[in-house]
């Protein structure tokens, strides 16, 4: 039986794969081997020793102490893509709602409710030419970040809405390359998204590297009137450099899913409170994501979608399986065998990846090995987690 804590809401389809015979799913377990989070902040979360793996309902990781993870051999999962169509719609919805004015004539038309008990329809036909805005096609949108999100969002400005789009990624992967319209234009640089873009929306993560990446420079460098949108972290904007840019007319929307008190009642401001991912469909697609991944890492030692360690699966065909999470160093392998070699195993099956600085091992013994054997290649210098599975 294993425990796995629950840090929020999720949707009940997980029971679909963490099934009640062998899984006990808690809210406030103190002893635990898996989690199951969403958004709650675990940055400075005491971990119990028995967890060895976290899996993150959603995209977003940055409320997850990955590299203490790492260190402490606790495997960390995330559900690329899962989300992708949901935040996508958001998107589009952000395009539309500040290209047109929808939000400024909303709350004009209900002041005007609020005012006038009849002859409301004179006032309107009298009153909308203050709200006149431009039409999205054939505007330019430049996409940071084409990653699940991302390339789904070019696709649907270009294909549907006869957008111009241009994306800008460093690091873009051969599968969303696969994925993206050839209508695309593809940028080297940041400064030609904000130079040539009517409307930008941010699509990438939030890390050391691109916090506050829009500030300033950034935003002194865009076209007046530039509407951002941004559905990816708050933290990736310089609020300070906002502001000011909305004051100024410089920006004229910041669309935005992470409204905080210092953004709230400012003009040109239109936000949502972190509903990206509040849909059925993708509440269901993350969890169902999550749990299958927690289970089979938990059960067989198998890594898919880790976050920070490598992909790594072996089916099972019997034998005693062990894992080894290790720095990934010279002879590590050798170390293992050569441990498991004196304490009598012979290995049946075995594979082993590395990703950066980590490396992980799985093998299939023939005979069970003993505590002494564990003991062994635990003792060996860079191994920081070894697992039995049998
Ligand atoms: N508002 C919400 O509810 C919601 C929902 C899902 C995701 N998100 C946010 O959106 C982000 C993106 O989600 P996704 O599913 O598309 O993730 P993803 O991993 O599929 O894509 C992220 C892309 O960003 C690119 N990237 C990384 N660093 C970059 C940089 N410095 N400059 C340009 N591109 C860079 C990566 O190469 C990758 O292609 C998440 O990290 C999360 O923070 C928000
Ligand atoms: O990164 C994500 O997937 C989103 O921010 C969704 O967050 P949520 O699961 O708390 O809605």
């Amino acid at each position: 039986m294993f425990t796995v804590r629950k840090f929020n809401q999720i949707s009940d389809i997980i029971g679909k794969h963490l099934d009640q015979r062998h899984y006990e799913i808690s809210e406030d377990a103190q002893s635990y081997e898996g989690i199951l989070v969403r958004s709650a902040d675990l940055l400075s979360a005491e971990f119990p020793p028995e967890l060895v793996a976290i899996a993150r309902a959603g995209a977003g990781y940055n409320n997850i102490p990955v590299d203490r993870c790492t260190e402490q051999g606790i495997a960390v999962f995330n559900t690329p893509g899962a989300n992708a169509n949901a935040v996508k719609e958001l998107v589009l919805c952000g395009l539309l709602l500040a290209g047109r004015r929808i939000i400024d004539a909303n709350r004009w038309l209900e002041s005007l409710h609020e005012e006038h008990a009849e002859g409301i329809e004179k006032l309107v036909e009298k009153g909308k030419k203050q709200f006149v805005g431009p039409e999205l096609m054939g505007k330019t949108l430049g996409v940071v970040g084409l990653g699940a999100i991302g390339v789904m969002v070019a696709n649907a400005a270009v294909q549907g809405l006869g957008m111009k789009v241009l994306g800008y990624d460093p690091y873009l992967s051969v599968d969303a390359a696969w994925h993206l319209s050839s209508e695309v234009g593809r940028v080297k640089s940041l400064e030609e998204i904000y130079t040539s873009c009517d409307y930008i929306t941010l699509h990438l993560p939030l890390n050391d590297q691109t916090r506050g990446m829009i500030g300033e420079t950034a935003i002194q460098s865009m076209k007046p009137g530039t509407v951002l949108l941004n559905i990816a972290r708050g933290g990736l904007v310089s609020e300070k450099a906002l502001i000011a840019a909305l004051e100024s007319g410089q920006l004229r929307h910041y669309v935005t899913d992470f409204p905080d008190e210092g953004i709230l009642g400012v003009k040109g401001v239109i936000a949502t409170p972190h509903l990206g991912a509040s849909t059925p469909e993708s509440e269901e697609n993350c969890a169902e994501m999550a749990a299958r991944q927690l289970r089979a890492f938990i059960e067989d030692g198998n890594i898919v979608n880790s976050v920070n360690l490598p992909r790594c699966e072996m089916p099972r065909m019997g034998g005693y399986r062990i894992s080894v999470i290790n720095r990934n160093i010279k002879n590590m392998v050798g170390q293992i065998t050569a441990a498991l070699a004196e304490s009598g195993c012979n290995i049946e099956h075995m594979v082993n990846s590395s990703r950066g600085e980590w490396a992980y091992t799985m093998l299939d013994l023939t005979t069970a090995p003993d505590q002494a054997c564990i003991d062994r290649i635990s003792a060996i210098d860079g191994v920081v987690r070894v697992r039995t599975l049998f």
